[in-house]
């Protein structure tokens, strides 16, 4: 198979969906690989490691769609390249449908095979190819939500950790998750008071054992928000329903109790955000304010770190994108229970129930969707 690199066009999103060492890997295995021109530059690798590695390098966009059977991004595709995917083509990137309509519409009409990184799933739940930037999300929430407490930045101005004699600053992570755990986890290092909710009970005990005492683990309701969200300086919204558009648990009501230059980090903004008055930004505009509370909303906060985050990705997306280039298609659907649940769109079918569920489009079953 012909596996296509592209280069990421999102603001500032600097990661690359495969490494040097990764295309040595396909290469290996009989595969060729296609990388756009200047893909890896963001994250480190030239064009010339990739030479290196065994892979030929492409001019534009169009040549990597054109000619390759799988494409790979980051991201997912913009409008720019809704024309250039073509029927049959396997498109494997992070998608977060449920809260993209147009995009869902132009992947439908593309008639490709759509698998979406962030729904691939192992039989205990967790999502392996989620897992990495949610960990890296969840430590980036806290610096965020820490820099933009400034009052230069237009934050109240108060240091998370506090000093000697003073009190430290109230963090509240809204879900246990991956990202929620690794929030909580840096705002416990930095000294702030925390409190992290879940509606899973196992989950809170778990968090309840290993998480320090200056976490407070609480059962999610949305009296216990309406409590919390007074006292705290930063909120993390870390929900996920896989593959669904998230609920919004901070409503505009809750926002107007709120502190003013208190932060809000909606993380889970991918899927549509948790917070009423979120609106996806990017990096090079990352936060706006309503009614005195800072929003700060990206939608791919580990491009920012792109030389951490595309290592931990790749390690994670590699033995996937492996399987499917080395089985095809139909047989890593057929064969493989956790790629199956990472198909989306097939060949212009809505396969993945949350999506179908966001937009009222009918769904159908991934077997029976070819
Ligand atoms: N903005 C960005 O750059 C990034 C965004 N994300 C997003 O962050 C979100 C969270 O991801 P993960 O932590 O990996 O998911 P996860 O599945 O590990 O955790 C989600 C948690 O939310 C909990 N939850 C569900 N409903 C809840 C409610 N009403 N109240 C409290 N908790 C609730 C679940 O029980 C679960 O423990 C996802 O939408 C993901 O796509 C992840 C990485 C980067
Ligand atoms: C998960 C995701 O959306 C990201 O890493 O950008
Ligand atoms: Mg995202």
């Amino acid at each position: 198979m012909l596996v296509g690199i592209l280069k990421e066009i999102k603001t500032a999103e600097n990661r690359v969906s495969m490494t040097p060492a990764g295309v040595e890997v396909m290469v290996q295995n009989g595969h060729g690989v296609l990388v756009e021109k200047q893909a890896g530059a963001g994250s480190g690798f030239d064009d010339e490691a990739y030479v290196k590695a065994g892979a030929e390098i492409a001019e534009t966009p169009a040549e990597v769609f054109g000619r390759a059977d799988m494409v790979m991004h980051v991201k997912e595709p913009l409008p720019s390249e809704y024309d250039l995917i073509r029927p049959g083509q396997i498109v494997f990137t992070y998608l977060h449908l449920a809260a993209a309509e147009e995009l869902t519409q132009a992947l439908i009409k593309s008639d490709s095979i759509c698998i979406a990184y962030e729904t691939i799933q192992k039989a205990d739940g967790s999502l392996p190819l989620l897992t990495p930037m949610s960990e890296v999300a969840g430590r980036m929430a806290i610096q965020q939500g820490a820099k933009y407490l400034e009052m230069a930045q237009g934050g109240q101005g108060v240091l998370l950790g506090g000093v000697p004699g003073v009190d430290p600053g109230t963090v509240v992570v809204i879900g246990g998750g991956v990202v929620g755990t690794n929030a909580a986890k840096m705002a416990c290092g930095l000294g702030a008071k925390v409190y992290i909710l879940d509606m899973n009970l196992d989950r809170l005990r778990y968090l309840n054992d290993v998480m320090p005492a200056n976490c407070v683990t609480m059962m999610s309701s949305p009296q216990t928000l309406r409590k919390l969200v007074k006292e705290a300086d930063v909120v993390v919204g870390a929900v996920l329903l896989p593959g669904a558009k998230a609920p919004k648990l901070v409503t505009k009501e809750m926002l107007k109790t709120m502190k003013p230059g208190s932060v809000l980090v909606d993380v889970a903004i991918d899927q549509g955000g948790c917070f009423e008055t979120s609106q996806a930004t990017t990096h090079s505009e990352p936060i706006f304010n309503v009614d005195g509370v800072v929003h700060y909303c990206v939608a791919n906060m580990p491009g920012a770190v792109a030389k951490t985050s595309t290592l931990a990705l790749t390690n994670a997306t590699l033995p996937y994108a492996l399987e499917i280039a080395n089985l095809g298609w139909e047989r890593a659907l057929k064969e493989n229970q956790e790629i199956r649940l990472g198909a989306n769109v097939i060949k212009g079918k809505v396969t993945y129930n949350g999506v179908a569920q966001a937009f009222d489009l009918d769904y159908t079953p991934v077997e029976e969707a070819w």
